[in-house]
């Protein structure tokens, strides 16, 4: 199976069992935590697990932003450096995979959105709520085609991209089932992919080298 569609930890799942096991290493920390608190009798522990999906996006400031160091490893931000001209292109890892486009699907999520869904499970941890493990996502599939249809439209112009061979460990299609969070969280991603690219982007163009950067910073 390629597909993986994050749900509640106690049900089963689909993904692939890659050469790396990547896509399962959201699971498997959270199921190990759960039967070490379980085992160990540890029920006068609160504990929330918040399982991230993908986090794109910057403060509305355009202050606060992911600064990788070195090559990015991840779609975003380094689409955000080619749109820049930092570098020459994004390379699309693969265009054959079982999704609507061919090219993978993650959900993205916006950073601020992330950081609400902390605020909400600190409120939870007060209520003692023994342990918890809830989805941080939006529930929604994007494909990189799309990601980058929606950044080069924030920047007002194309990012240059072309198509490579599959980077090995990804699977085709990865996305949230947020239900849990919304339920017991009272918590719900609300800002969209446009709003991602534009926060990414004004952050990017604010700083073009990072928190390096000798750019505006007002
Ligand atoms: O240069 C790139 C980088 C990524 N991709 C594609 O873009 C999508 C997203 O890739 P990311 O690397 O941004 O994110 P992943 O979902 O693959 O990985 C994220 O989720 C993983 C678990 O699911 C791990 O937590 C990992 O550290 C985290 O970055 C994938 O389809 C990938 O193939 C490209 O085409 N080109």
């Amino acid at each position: 199976m390629e597909n993986s569609v994050v749900s509640d930890i106690t049900r089963s799942h689909e993904s692939s069992r890659d050469k790396l096991g990547k896509q399962d290493s959201i699971y498997t920390t959270a199921a190990l935590i759960k039967v070490t608190y379980t085992v160990n009798h540890c029920e006068e522990w609160n504990i929330v697990i918040l399982r991230y999906f993908n986090p794109v996006g910057a403060h509305k400031s355009g202050k606060i932003g992911e600064d990788p160091k070195g090559v990015p490893n991840n779609l975003m931000p380094y689409c955000a450096q080619v749109a820049v001209g930092k570098r020459k292109e994004i390379n699309v890892y693969g265009n054959d995979y079982d999704t609507p486009d061919g090219t993978g699907v993650r959900d993205y999520i916006h950073v601020e959105d992330l950081a609400i869904g902390h605020v909400a499970a600190q409120k939870k941890i007060e209520e003692c709520c023994g342990l918890k493990i809830y989805n941080l996502g939006t529930g929604q599939g994007y494909s990189v085609m799309d990601m980058i249809n929606a950044l080069s439209k924030a920047a007002g112009k194309p990012v240059p991209y072309k198509i490579a061979e599959r980077r090995t460990g990804d699977i085709a299609s990865c996305y949230s089932k947020p239900d849990l969070a919304a339920k017991e969280l009272g918590w719900k991603a609300t800002r969209g992919l446009d709003e991602m690219c534009e926060d990414l982007w004004r952050w990017q163009t604010m700083n073009p080298d990072g928190f390096n950067s000798n750019g505006p910073k007002s």
